[in-house]
């Protein structure tokens, strides 16, 4: 059920929502049967309490995954040989595939889910396997047990000790053939902090940042105390905290009064997709760990208390799930463990789950939690997840409500008062304050220059609604439920649980309608008379679009929807289309997702890995794709965004493009802006307090509606207007060139124009002081010869200046381009500067060469200035055609590469990156613009600009009462913590 609690709780979050409704009882039980039976269907829970039975297939699955230990060693010692066995294996088994395609149709309809239990969210990670389909070559059922599974090879954990010996001996005798033949002393340790020791070899394979990470946990542990490594998806968490803890291993530290001498006992919780995944980062970090798995899927199958003891015993690492933690409670929560790990620790956001209070009960004097959204929906969530890592510190729950959450929230509301604004500020600045030292989090754009991770574009896109879908959705919002919900008088709705189901159970069937209308009229209906044809649903027909020119572009996707019926509908359309794909949801074996993983990054003939968001968008490395639709929007923003970050995180080097498909007009777009405010709310706290409000709280009438005209507006675009894509204003342009419209801002002052022009002048003229009228030939080739022979330096000045100039108008030709500067003074006093600038740096260059004497040069210079005083239309035409950007290129080309001698080598570089970039961006250009054109996508959106946005300084007073509000906020805190000391 918790499932559907979650999806209320967004539901309750999404503002002052009021409703009036009259207590029809029938109506009520109707929806809360409806619940039932989605909760019976769907099995699980978003925590992924999972049922005995299901534990029982899922071990039944994993042992048949799991390989032997004798076959293991083998393994190790003949790795290749095994490997080319195996890639032949598969060229076989996809050929006997193709040819046995139409059976598999067959058995593909034995997999449908019957339920109907969609669409509500599959959010699990250890769902019901009752069946199984790997994927197109594997497929399992509880009918049939057929199984072709000899292709995937997963990591062996360490819980089998003769396994973990025979790994052991391997990696030592590796090592010592290593040593041996290399010159290095890799003995050689780096100190932090004069005792913490790292071996070099492994800590120069950390980027600067993961170092910086290393040296924070160790000042964290010697304050003993705990904290929250929140690092963006994909920069490495896992490896930083893996050298962290082998470090604390080498160093031989003795802490916590001698109780632990090095690293003593460890326990990592995860979610159940990644536990293989952490084996396989422990075996190349920290090979001499015994990193064990506390789950069906490890490969200890003897009772799990002698496991924890055994491993306890030789310091191990025990690695299990959410689930796990409660399993075994009884056993995990009568030791002390010297490090308590929890990795995705945003699954304790609540502070009421069952994993919650057992993770909070562990003996343990240190706490980590690894988590690239350490806030997702509120603020509780926040201090749920420091309630953790450090117990006591943000006071009791109660307290952090009243004093913190209520004042960030009530400025954050785009009709708060200028007071209001004020105190959350103020009072988010305090908390930001009070969590920073125990918070690390640093983003990609803050560590792009250490990993240098390719482009990314990520857009919104809105779709229109198919005829059959909007027909469908208008008779929904009239029909009795729906008029039930808006017609009477409850006001409080999120409090009363009745009228929540209905609501839920509206929302979930506006949902279904817009993935696919099939889905909407399976319900109940036979699902055998249904086609489920793509054209059908508005975003089905942009997916083939995007998916068709991908595929000719050899780009691979990674498709991510919510649901496991839309997923079917997905899985039916890339069986038709002759794609091939993998796919992963909650029903694919613990033990057997991480060789799927494995498989599609290292297999480029799939096209597509067809995923759940909340299974496959958690903790993988997908870096195999470079392409991302997310089908349907989440209520939780950090699902999504979880979801995207599987490609685009270290280990990819191509660019990245992300869609986000929304039905424009419908529910959709409201939960998108709903996932956008509750960023802005993460964003106060965790980034900049300023962070702006723009949201108007919602009500319901505003969740049951269409807007009609969405197809032309949408209204998500309209609110985020900045973010909008241009496409259309680009293809327009393109057909009928228009001279823009004079914008009534202007961007420059007098001032600024002049003080460009003069500059322009003053570079111009003393890098082409015309040479004497008399001189003759000679005369010119002594003059030509002294000025040659001025200092380098001064000429290096010249060039400084040049570039730091460059630079400067760069930035403006790009507004220009952009459109942002349209007054008619700037662009010409600009295009002046420009053209300056520009003829000066290349005679400048000219001159230093000898290509050109300085007679000529004077010439140029002259007409350069007739031509900018004569022709500024002309000048203003050609730099707006032009493509500037930041970095101060103009088509490609750096103005500053003029000086060739100098930037040679990085110019290369450069170019490359920058053709590159260019292409990635013209191919989304060219993509936008066919589903513009035919494939009704009626707008787009940046999402990165959208939730970046922050307030400009200027907008908000900080009133001494805000500041007052704060201070008294923190004096309650402190009182909280004395109440309820214990830490
Ligand atoms: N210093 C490094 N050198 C080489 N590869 C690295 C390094 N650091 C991280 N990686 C690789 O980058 C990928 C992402 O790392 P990891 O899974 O630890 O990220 P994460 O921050 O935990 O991500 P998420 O939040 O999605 O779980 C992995 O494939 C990992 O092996």
């Amino acid at each position: 059920m918790s499932n559907k609690n979650s999806e209320l709780e967004s539901l309750s979050l999404a503002g002052n929502i009021n409703i009036w409704s009259e207590n029809q009882s029938t109506l009520e039980e109707q929806a809360l049967k409806e619940l039932q039976t989605f909760a019976k269907e769907l099995n699980t829970a978003e925590d992924g309490e999972i049922t005995d039975d299901n534990e029982k297939v899922d071990e039944k699955e994993d042992k048949n995954f799991s390989l032997n230990v004798e076959s293991y060693i083998k393994q190790q010692q003949d790795l290749k040989k095994r490997q080319d066995f195996q890639r032949s294996l598969a060229n076989d088994t996809i050929k006997s595939n193709n040819n046995s395609k139409k059976r598999k149709v067959r058995d593909d309809s034995d997999l449908e889910d019957k339920s109907g239990s969609e669409y509500v969210p599959s959010d699990d990670e250890d769902s019901d396997p009752s069946y199984n389909y790997v994927d197109e070559q594997t497929v399992i059922t509880k009918k049939n047990k057929r199984k072709e599974c000899t292709l995937i090879e997963k990591t062996i954990d360490d819980g089998d000790c003769k396994s973990y010996k025979a790994r052991l001996d391997l990696y030592y005798k590796l090592l010592e053939q290593e040593e041996e033949s290399s010159e290095d002393d890799s003995k050689d340790v780096h100190t932090v902090q004069d005792n913490l020791k790292i071996p070099y070899k492994i800590w120069n394979k950390l980027y600067r940042y993961q170092q910086e990470g290393v040296k924070w946990m160790w000042n964290i542990h010697r304050k003993s105390t705990g904290g929250l490594l929140g690092d963006e998806m994909g920069l490495g968490k896992t490896v930083q905290v893996i050298v962290f803890l082998h470090s604390l291993h080498h160093s031989q530290i003795s802490s916590c009064h001698g109780r632990f001498v090095g690293l003593g006992p460890t326990l990592i919780v995860c979610p159940a997709t990644v536990i293989h995944q952490w084996v396989k980062h422990f075996h190349e970090w920290a090979p001499e760990f015994r990193a064990a798995v506390l789950h069906q899927s490890g490969s200890y199958k003897g009772d799990k208390n002698r496991l924890i003891k055994d491993v306890r015993k030789t310091k191990g690492v025990i690695i299990t799930t959410y689930q796990g933690v409660i399993k075994y409670e009884k056993y995990l929560t009568e030791h002390e463990w010297h490090y308590v790990i929890l990795d995705e620790g945003h699954k304790i956001r609540n502070p009421a789950t069952k994993a919650t209070q057992v993770v909070k009960s562990l003996n343990t004097p240190h706490r980590l939690m690894l988590t690239g959204s350490p806030m997702q929906n509120d603020l509780t969530e926040l201090w749920s997840l420091f309630d953790f890592t450090n117990p006591g510190m943000l006071g009791d729950l109660k307290t952090f409500q009243e004093h913190f959450i209520e004042p960030i929230l009530q400025g954050g509301y785009s009709n708060s008062t200028y007071a209001q604004e004020a105190t959350a500020l103020s009072v988010a600045g305090a908390l930001k304050d009070l969590i920073d030292p125990y918070l690390l989090r640093r983003t990609k754009h803050q560590v792009q220059r250490h990993v240098s991770l390719p482009n990314k574009t990520e857009q919104v896109l809105f779709c229109s609604l198919s005829d059959e879908q909007k027909a469908l959705y208008k008779d929904y919002l009239l029909s009795d439920p729906v008029a039930d919900i808006l017609g009477k008088g409850v006001k409080n709705w999120s409090g009363d649980h009745g009228v929540r189901a209905k609501v839920f159970v509206a929302i979930t069937k506006l949902r279904k309608i817009c993935n696919h209308p099939d889905i909407y009229l399976s319900d109940g209906a036979d699902e055998e008379s249904l086609r489920f044809d793509y054209k059908s649903s508005g975003k089905m027909v942009v997916v083939s679009a995007l998916l068709k020119i991908w595929k000719k572009q050899g780009h691979r996707v990674l498709l991510f929807t919510q649901g496991r019926s839309m997923m079917e509908v997905l899985r039916r359309f890339l069986d038709r289309q002759g794609y091939k794909y993998l796919k992963m949801d909650g029903t694919t074996a613990i033990g057997a997702r991480q060789p799927l993983i494995e498989k599609f990054n290292t297999d480029s003939s799939y096209d597509v890995f067809l995923l759940t968001t909340r299974v496959g968008g958690l903790g993988v490395n997908l870096t195999g794709a470079n392409r991302v639709i997310i089908y349907d929007p989440d209520w939780n923003p950090a699902t999504d965004t979880q979801a995207r970050e599987r490609a685009w995180r270290i280990g990819q080097d191509k660019d990245v493009t992300i869609y986000r498909l929304l039905t424009a007009g419908t529910i959709e777009e409201k939960m998108y802006q709903r996932q956008v405010w509750k960023q802005l709310l993460s964003n106060k706290i965790l980034l900049d307090p300023r962070t702006n409000k723009f949201f108007k709280s919602s009500d319901l009438f505003d969740l049951f509606s269409l807007q009609e005209n969405a197809d032309n507006a949408p209204e998500t675009v309209n609110i985020f207007h900045k973010s909008r894509v241009r496409i259309q204003e680009k293809l327009k342009r393109k057909s009928k060139p228009k001279r823009p419209e004079a914008s009534p801002k202007r961007r420059f002052t007098d001032e600024k124009l002049l003080e460009m022009k003069h500059m322009a002048h003053r570079i111009a003229k003393s890098l082409s002081k015309p040479p004497p009228e008399s001189a003759d030939r000679l005369e010119l080739e002594r003059e030509k010869r002294r000025r040659r022979e001025e200092t380098d330096e001064a000429k290096r000045l010249e060039v400084a200046e040049l570039r730091r100039y460059n630079r400067e108008k760069a930035g403006i030709v790009e507004d220009v381009h952009a459109n942002k500067i349209d007054d008619r003074d700037a662009l010409v006093g600009f295009s002046e500067a420009l053209e300056y600038a520009e003829t000066t740096a290349r005679l400048h260059h000219e001159l230093k060469t000898n290509n050109k004497d300085l007679d000529e040069i004077a010439d140029e210079v002259n007409t350069a200035k007739e031509t900018v005083s004569k022709e500024p239309e002309k000048l203003i035409k050609k730099f707006k055609k032009r493509k500037i950007d930041l970095t101060g290129k103009i088509d490609g080309e750096k103005i500053e590469g003029l000086v060739k001698t100098e930037t040679k080598k990085t110019k290369n570089a450069e170019k490359d990156k920058n053709n590159a970039s260019n292409k990635s961006g013209g191919e989304d250009d060219f993509i936008l613009g066919k589903l513009f054109n035919k494939k009704g996508v009626s707008g787009a959106i940046q999402h990165d600009s959208v939730v970046q946005e922050t307030s400009k300084g200027g907008s908000l007073r900080v009133h001494t009462e805000a500041q007052m509000r704060a201070e008294k906020s923190l004096q309650a805190l402190k009182k909280s913590r004395l109440d309820n000391w214990k830490w």
